[in-house]
């Protein structure tokens, strides 16, 4: 049971930005961590997979169901795809916020909250530590603190395919770990297929089961996160030298280097 993406082709006017995308069956349960250079089409290969934008070729499948033949409803049901910042600066709190995107799963306009959906809200907020923020008006937080907001958002909705662009950036040391874990927790828990767009490489190769890397508009290696980051196709990518090196903790860390030649 797995997310499987075949032979996307998207382009932007003329310009071609995913080309015959695919990648290996992303299994259920595991966390995916997509890197690769600014521009190179990560967000892109999102708004493809959660029906944003529509590629040209290619599908999207679920395990074995086409996800085009879904309503943009059901569809946003089982991919949720949590942007950048999005900049939003409501005027409500983060319970309220989480609670919304609780109550958008379900059709009508009640008002009411269902003592379930209180239940899962509360327990999104538990598992991110953001008891202490509840409250607090979403304009009001930092940076860091409406990141894990937004996260509690896509968790709440209980999808089957959960695409975060970038989740920790915003975010202490601290909490990009305790994020990760979290995320990679809820991934196994819930038994859901996770793609996680990051930057940084030592983040990836800690958290992720396996790691795309992508390259102008494809997938230029994919696997265990030591040998992706090993291969050279890391290197020609970024155009850098790369080190790795397990710490003294065991964990992989990557140094990336400009290469003098
Ligand atoms: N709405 C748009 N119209 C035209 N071109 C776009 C649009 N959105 C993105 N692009 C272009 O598509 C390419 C891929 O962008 P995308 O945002 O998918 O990259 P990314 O890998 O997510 O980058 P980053 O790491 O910087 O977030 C870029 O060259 C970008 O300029």
């Amino acid at each position: 049971m797995a997310l499987q993406i075949r032979d996307l082709d998207f382009r932007y006017g003329a310009t071609p930005i995913l080309q015959g995308l695919g990648t290996q069956a992303l299994p259920r349960g595991e966390l995916a961590a997509l890197v690769g250079p600014n521009g190179s089409g990560k967000s892109t290969l999102f708004r493809c997979a959660a029906g944003l934008l529509r590629p040209e070729r290619g599908t999207v499948a679920l395990d074995g169901h086409d996800l085009s033949q879904l309503s943009q409803r059901e569809r946003a049901r089982k991919v949720f795809y949590l942007a950048q910042d999005t900049g939003a600066r409501v005027a409500l709190s983060v319970f309220d916020i989480i609670l919304l995107a609780r109550k958008s799963l379900h059709r009508g306009y009640a008002l009411a909250a269902s003592p379930e959906d209180t239940r899962a809200v509360e327990a999104v907020i538990e598992e991110l530590g953001l008891a202490p923020f509840a409250s607090r008006d979403i304009a009001t937080l930092s940076g860091g603190q409406r990141q894990l907001a937004a996260i509690g958002q896509a968790l709440v909705r209980e999808p089957d395919v959960l695409l975060l662009d970038e989740p920790t950036s915003a975010l202490d040391v601290r909490r990009q770990l305790d994020v990760m874990a979290t995320i990679r927790e809820a991934t196994r828990r819930r038994d859901i297929v996770t793609v996680v767009a990051i930057h940084d490489l030592s983040l990836a190769a800690r958290f992720a089961d396996r790691v795309l890397v992508m390259n102008a508009g494809r997938i230029a290696q994919a696997g265990a996160p030591a040998e992706v980051l090993a291969h050279e196709a890391v290197s020609e990518t970024y155009a850098v030298g790369v080190h790795l090196e397990h710490s003294a903790r065991g964990t992989l860390l990557v140094e990336p280097y400009i290469q003098v030649h």
